[in-house]
């Protein structure tokens, strides 16, 4: 009776699908390089007997078989090879794209940025060693030591014999051994996300823990964690150099028991085990010479045994990840058709999710020209409420039209290139402060822009102005002067709508002033303009405002 394979994942089958016309190409190079070897070896040991036997003809002709054959098993390899890289190198591309916009798209995300960038960037190029060598290793265990088998059969069935056992010793021991590889691999790539988890944590923290004193507490904690991985990693390691071990000792006894047979077969002290005389010279060299070759695929199934071990673990992974579906943000977050209807925002009984709770937005209409105070309590849903307009989270009940249609998976990409959003705490990218103004590079000078929107000096305070980098490892900026840069950004792409959530925290009364004075230009030259703000001097200077309820 057949056994049940273990069922393959969703990703385990889309990769397989996606790899299989490279593996396959490169398989049969592989294989066809594998049998240059008996070529090179019957080359080889026509040379012996013939030197052994004093005669010089034909030797020539031998030694440019053997030379020949070895060019054709270099390039045969060199050809699969490139192949097989390229292959790999494709699959994970397109792998890392489905994973980054699928996890892009989350509304709720499962997992922490630190895990993801660790999957990103360490885990998935371990699928790299399973497609270029694990895969077509086992393509090559299927054939050639099969073939080779056949071959030394038809010379001796003692050599045979002793391959044929000794051979299917060697899977047997991998599997049994690839069990403990894989619990292996799986504890070693928790504990890799688990470090980064902890160190953007900590990161993150920096200013807290020196705060706290708990620098040596924090050191502690890596020391442990990084003990931790070394442990796994160790583990991982000790399959590895077990399996390896256990290869070489069998092939190892494997051609010592050949080459005893041939030995004494030769001296005339075996005068059995070929088919009929006993072994010519010729025929003994040519055995020794087959027999390394009959384990090597073996060997190296065995070597990249681990590598399966490990992208096993990371295929599991994903198909987790793949596996937990959730609220996503609507949109491809790509390019799409233009929305052509005036920037008309409207809503009816619209509730949005934030974690499990239900949080109900008011109905509301907006149009073009509008300056718009969005009031409530702390906590009442005016930051959820801005994000639904924007098209950030996804609506549970309830409908928004914006521009004429429904916010959809459909037309949320076009919106959006039509609204400025600036949030509370703002993101800024690891770009120059003039790519992230004008990131579609048109070149217009964003001085304008930055005046209206109070951030001239903050480009003046900057050390290279436009072109100083932002983000995490360039120049910081305040929370109300990253706020006032994409203001600006917003001016200079002319948005039509802005969604701004306490743009004037934090400022002075003075800039507030002229910030408000700004945002009420954009509405009088045509924009729509929602302020989320608890300021009373900000409300009262909107042409109206709507209040954010919290729902009994
Ligand atoms: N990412 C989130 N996950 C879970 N719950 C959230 C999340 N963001 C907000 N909430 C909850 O949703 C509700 C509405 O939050 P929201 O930030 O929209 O209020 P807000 O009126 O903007 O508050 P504030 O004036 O303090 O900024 C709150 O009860 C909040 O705890």
């Amino acid at each position: 009776m057949k056994r049940p394979k273990t069922e393959k994942t969703a990703v385990q089958q889309r990769i397989d699908e996606a790899s299989k016309p490279g593996l396959r190409a490169a398989s049969r190079l592989l294989v066809l390089a594998s049998l240059m070897w008996p070529v090179q070896a019957a080359a080889a040991a026509v040379l012996v007997d013939r030197w052994a036997n004093g005669e010089v003809d034909g030797a020539f002709v031998a030694v440019a078989f053997f030379i020949l054959a070895g060019f054709a098993r270099a390039a045969l390899d060199h050809r699969a090879g490139g192949i097989l890289f390229r292959t790999a190198d494709a699959v994970i591309a397109v792998e890392r794209h489905t994973l980054l916009s699928r996890e892009a798209r989350r509304a709720t995300q499962i997992v922490s940025s630190a895990e993801l960038a660790a999957l990103v960037s360490q885990k998935l190029p371990m699928l790299v060693p399973y497609l270029t060598r694990f895969k077509p290793a086992m393509a090559r265990v299927r054939i050639v030591p099969f073939l080779l088998l056949l071959i030394v059969f038809w010379f001796s069935w003692i050599a045979g014999l002793i391959l044929l056992v000794a051979g299917p010793l060697i899977p047997v021991f991998m599997a049994l051994i690839g069990i403990a590889a894989r619990e292996a691999s799986n504890r070693q790539m928790v504990e890799i996300g688990d470090m980064n988890r902890l160190l953007m944590d900590r990161l993150s923290a920096l200013a807290d823990i020196r705060l706290l004193d708990a620098t040596s507490r924090a050191e502690d904690d890596f020391a442990t964690r990084a003990e931790g991985l070394r442990a796994r990693t160790m583990a991982v390691l000790r399959v590895a150099f077990l399996s390896s071990t256990v290869l070489e000792l069998f092939s190892a006894i494997g051609v010592a028991m050949v080459a005893v047979y041939v030995g004494f077969s030769l001296l005339g002290e075996i005068p059995f085990g070929a088919w009929d005389s006993g072994l010519t010279l010729a025929e003994g060299v040519f055995l020794l010479l087959i027999a390394p070759e009959f384990f090597q695929p073996l060997r190296d199934m065995a070597a990249a045994w681990h590598d399966r071990a490990g992208a096993l673990s990371v295929l599991d992974e994903m198909s987790r990840l793949e596996s937990t579906t959730g609220r996503q943000i609507p949109g491809e977050g790509d390019k799409a058709a233009v929305l052509t209807g005036a920037a008309v925002v409207n809503t009816r009984k619209v509730q949005v999710m934030r974690g499990d709770q239900a949080v109900d937005l008011p109905d509301l209409t907006l149009h073009p020209g509008e300056a718009v105070a969005l009031t409530g309590k702390s906590g009442a849903g005016k930051t959820s409420c801005l994000m639904a307009l924007a098209g950030l989270i996804p609506v549970e009940n309830g409908e928004i039209n914006v521009a004429g249609v429904a916010l959809s998976d459909e037309t949320a990409d076009a919106w959006r290139t039509r609204v400025a959003f600036i949030p509370q705490l703002v993101h800024l990218p690891d770009v120059t402060l003039r790519g992230f103004i004008d990131p579609d590079e048109t070149g217009v000078d964003p001085t304008k822009a930055l005046n209206a929107a109070q951030a001239s000096h903050v480009v003046a305070a900057l050390p290279d102005g436009l072109e100083t980098r932002l983000g995490e490892t360039g120049a910081g900026v305040s929370g109300g002067e990253a706020r006032r840069l994409l203001l600006a950004r917003a001016i200079y792409r002319g948005s039509e709508v802005i969604f701004a959530d306490e743009p004037t925290a934090d400022l002075d009364a003075d800039t507030t002033a002229k910030l408000v004075e700004m945002l009420r230009g954009l509405a009088n030259r045509g924009a729509i303009v929602l302020v989320a703000t608890h300021d009373p001097d900000v409300i009262g200077q909107m042409d109206r405002s709507i209040s954010v309820e919290v729902m009994a």
